[in-house]
């Protein structure tokens, strides 16, 4: 059984999130300003009213197209993350990951609910988690003309460094992700995805996050890149102690790297303990060894898409 006094570095609990009908806008939910007077919502009954760049994106900030229809993106999920653990968040395109991750990273508002960074409420003090975190979603954005060392350089100013040392660092970070010295100084635009990925990464570890969320760190690498990310991601885990949650459609890598994993579909938690544990609750007839792929088949009654797969068809 699970220790209340365990120390965590995610508590997520009993959240909730939805998108598509307008709803009470974000600064009504807020309790210091529960009696203020502010403008309107933006039209998607979200807003954000207070013009502060490190504010929530609400609404359909992340480029999807908002729904007439409500979505129930995440449906009353709760777990706990450990600090030192690499947690996994298993599931298919649309089952509620991205969407955790970005209430996970004060990106956006739960409707319901709360989540706690190292038991900093997201919500309350959003400016007390960020410092600690750091992110990579698929659609990282890059000043593309530009090179990965001076995209990074540029993100390590933002971060408050500066100096010949920071300039090392880079070099040193971008080379430990497998990036040739070549590709280094070429603009991003000359890259692949895949290594536009591992500088992505490269940008996340500049700041030294206590917690790194990365949002399918690996779809779309070549195995041997994939190879190289889960190599840093467990070394970022044994060697400083940081603590990993990172959302994967790939059972071999969440099976290889996680301590344990979260099986999400349709926006809720269907199964959560390590991958052991998981593959043991599913028997297979035909006595072939079981996988997570059963696993998930046996929980949701759904085949798990693997994206990569679908891309390369
Ligand atoms: N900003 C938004 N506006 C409207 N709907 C959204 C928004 N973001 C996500 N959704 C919807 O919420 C649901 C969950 O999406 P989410 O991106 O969290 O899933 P996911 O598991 O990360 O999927 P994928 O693996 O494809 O990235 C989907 O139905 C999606 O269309």
């Amino acid at each position: 059984m699970r220790n209340v006094f365990m120390d965590y570095a995610i508590r997520v609990m009993d959240v909730s999130k939805k998108f598509g009908k307008p709803g009470e806008p974000f600064w009504k939910r807020l309790p210091l300003l529960k009696h203020v007077q502010m403008p309107e919502n933006n039209g998607n009954g979200h807003g954000n009213g207070n013009g502060h760049a490190a504010a929530p994106q609400e609404g359909n900030g992340n480029g999807k197209a908002s729904h007439d229809k409500e979505i129930v993106a995440v449906d009353h999920v709760s777990f706990d993350v450990e600090k030192g653990e690499i947690f996994g968040v298993l599931g298919p395109n649309g089952g509620g990951k991205s969407t955790l991750i970005r209430l996970m990273s004060t990106l956006l508002l739960p409707d319901s609910g709360q989540i706690t960074v190292f038991d900093i409420d997201v919500v309350r003090k959003p400016m007390a988690v960020q410092p600690l975190i750091n992110r990579v979603s698929v659609e990282a954005s890059f000043f593309k003309k530009l090179s990965p060392l001076e995209n990074l350089l540029y993100g390590a100013r933002l971060y408050g460094m500066a100096g010949k040392e920071t300039r090392k660092q880079v070099v040193e970070i971008l080379t430990r992700l497998g990036l040739e010295k070549r590709s280094i100084y070429n603009p991003m635009e000359e890259m692949s995805r895949g290594m536009q990925q591992k500088v992505a990464i490269a940008r996340a570890l500049l700041s030294h996050p206590r917690l790194l969320l990365l949002d399918e760190p690996t779809t779309g690498l070549d195995p041997r890149s994939k190879r190289e990310v889960q190599a840093v991601v467990r070394e970022l885990c044994q060697e400083h102690g940081t603590t990993i949650l990172l959302t994967t459609h790939d059972m071999v890598e969440a099976e290889n790297l996680c301590g344990r994993v979260a099986i999400m579909d349709a926006g809720k938690i269907v199964a959560m303990d390590t991958p052991q544990g998981l593959k043991k609750r599913v028997h297979n007839e035909n006595g072939s060894e079981t996988t997570l792929e059963d696993v998930f088949l046996a929980l949701t009654g759904k085949q798990l898409a693997n994206k990569e797969e679908e891309a390369n068809e």
